[in-house]
């Protein structure tokens, strides 16, 4: 698949997400990311505003489903969401569920490997149970915890070419990527590129030195696209 872009909007409020959704979509941004934030904050209205607003836009709802999964899928979808993201540490049957809905409501299903033990196997099995892609995710709090005490702080970029090697689904990378980092993902053969906590964190690490938020963004998107299709 042709590399995309895809910004995660990690806001507590529509009108936050509507702002940033229309800044990042004028930039190139490909899909848009309902951020777990947002979907607690505003729920299927945030999605539902995201739609009007974008009719054609791919929107992912970062549900991170652990139970229930059919039912939650299918309000995503009946919303307007396009993906919905399911957790590896869920039991086999709720991955089952949201695949099921994915397949029944027509949207693509993505699996978190986020804290599984061994996050290869958590993307396989993703893989066998049906999943669409995988999103090899190192937590947030993980990696704060880590690095406060002291340690070096994990990258999902240090097991990012096995997890791709070990399936053949497209893998998407999230937690802590630098921007630099996030735009070399292609080069690792996973596709689909997140921006995110730059933009809602520390949005000045976000800026280049002579431009705005909407063009250094620009920029990175040219980057990203400019990569030649990824064998996935
Ligand atoms: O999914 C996320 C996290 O679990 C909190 O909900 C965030 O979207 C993710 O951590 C964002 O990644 P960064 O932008 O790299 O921090």
């Amino acid at each position: 698949m042709k590399p995309i872009v895809q910004i995660s909007l990690d806001l507590t409020t529509i009108a936050e997400a509507l702002e940033t959704a229309e800044m990042a979509i004028r930039a190139g941004v490909d899909w848009i990311e309902a951020g777990t934030p947002l979907i607690l904050a505003e729920g299927l209205h945030g999605i539902r505003a995201l739609r009007e607003r974008f009719p054609d836009v791919p929107i992912v709802a970062d549900l991170k489903t652990m139970d229930g999964g059919y039912l939650e899928a299918e309000m995503m979808a009946g919303a307007g969401a396009t993906h919905v993201v399911v957790m590896a540490q869920a039991h086999d049957e709720t991955i089952e569920c949201v695949v099921k809905a994915g397949r029944d409501c027509g949207v693509g299903v993505m699996g978190d490997n986020m804290a599984y033990n061994t996050m290869i196997d958590g993307a396989r099995r993703l893989e066998d149970l049906g999943c669409d892609y995988i999103v090899h995710h190192i937590g947030y709090d993980h990696r704060r915890g880590i690095a406060a005490a002291g340690g070096r702080m994990p990258s999902p970029l240090d097991d990012l070419r096995a997890v791709v090697d070990a399936v053949k689904i497209p893998v998407q990378a999230v937690g802590g990527l630098s921007i630099e980092q996030a735009i070399q993902c292609p080069a690792y053969g996973a596709p689909l590129v997140v921006l995110g906590a730059p933009l809602t964190i520390d949005a000045d690490a976000f800026k280049t030195a002579d431009g705005d938020l909407e063009s250094s963004l620009r920029l990175i998107c040219e980057k990203v696209h400019a990569y030649d299709e990824v064998q996935r």
